[in-house]
């Protein structure tokens, strides 16, 4: 019965009165309005019944039932989430910004974000080893981007870019929510491995909630074939290590596991000597 109710509401034309703004210009390569949103969703009691049960973006609907009130999230069709992932150089940046670039041309709202932890090339763009960037937003968290970005500029947005996902402990329930309840198409690029292949922050955790997951491949350094691992050059042993080439190369398995040794017995040898030094002094 208390289900029936629900859907009666989901089904009332007032519920999905939220207008589909006009995207806005929110950055040089935002554009046009969305060409078929914006005359659907002017006039809510005449909308087909489709739009009404899935109206996107709108806010959460209260229900009163035999003295129980409870806050219920209109489920929204449009929401999307796209994962890139690979190790470094394998072009997860480079896809990112053309998907960001074709969503913008095609006239939709669209915003980038990165984690601020990746100091290399500033905190204002996104930019990929070959140099090519867009202006961003770098933050420590996605729950902030919200309230930073504007509510209202939010509600606006179409397509949600995110770089280096691998740093965003909230992920999962950012990407979630955001497709879910607010209809974003969301765009994730970050590593699925770390230097040693593990899992790397919460990348993996995000592929159930996926429509589509692309895994790229670089060039081997040491042999020009396909590379889908990551090697640490240096003897740092922290997950989290911002670098480049300086630091890191894309290897294939084979160079990986030999790579691995040789880094393995550099360490050991560094490690001893670090120990002799501590004893002699
Ligand atoms: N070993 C390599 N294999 C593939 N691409 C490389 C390599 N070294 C440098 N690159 C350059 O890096 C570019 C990819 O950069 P980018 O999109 O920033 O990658 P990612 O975000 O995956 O680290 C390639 O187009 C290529 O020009
Ligand atoms: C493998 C590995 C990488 N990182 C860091 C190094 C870079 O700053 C980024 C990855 O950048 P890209 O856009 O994919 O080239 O992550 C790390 O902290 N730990 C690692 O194990």
């Amino acid at each position: 019965m208390f289900a029936v109710s629900v859907m009666k509401c989901f089904l009332t034309p007032t519920f999905s009165a939220i207008p589909k703004p006009t995207p806005l210009a929110l950055f040089s390569f935002a554009s046009k309005s969305h060409p078929c949103n914006s005359t659907t969703f002017r006039h809510p009691s005449f909308l087909p019944l489709k739009s009404a049960i899935f109206s996107p973006k709108s806010a959460f609907l209260s229900i009163q039932n035999r003295g129980m009130h409870v806050e219920v999230a209109p489920p929204s069709s449009t929401g999307e989430i796209h994962v890139i992932v690979g190790p470094m150089f394998s072009g997860k940046t480079t896809s990112l910004l053309r998907r960001i670039q074709s969503e913008s041309s095609n006239g939709r709202s669209v915003a980038l974000i990165k984690s601020n932890k990746d100091t290399r090339y500033g905190l204002d763009a996104i930019v990929t080893h070959d140099g090519v960037k867009l202006p961003c937003w770098a933050l420590a968290d996605l729950s902030s981007f919200r309230q930073k970005f504007g509510p209202d500029a939010y509600d606006q947005l179409d397509v949600i870019g995110i770089d280096e996902a691998q740093f965003f402990e909230d992920l999962y329930d950012f990407c979630r929510v955001a497709a879910d309840r607010d209809g974003k198409t969301v765009i994730v690029a970050g590593l699925d491995g770390d230097y040693l292949r593990r899992s790397f922050g919460s990348v993996l955790d995000i592929i159930p909630l996926a429509d589509s997951v692309t895994k790229l491949t670089a060039r081997c350094e040491l042999c020009q074939k396909r590379a889908f691992f990551t090697l640490r050059k240096t003897e740092e042993k922290q997950t989290e290590l911002i670098g480049g080439a300086d630091v890191y190369m894309p290897v294939c398995r084979q160079h990986y596991v030999s790579g691995q040794v040789v880094i393995e017995a550099a360490r050991t040898v560094l490690e001893s000597r670090k120990d002799d030094c501590v004893s002699l002094a």
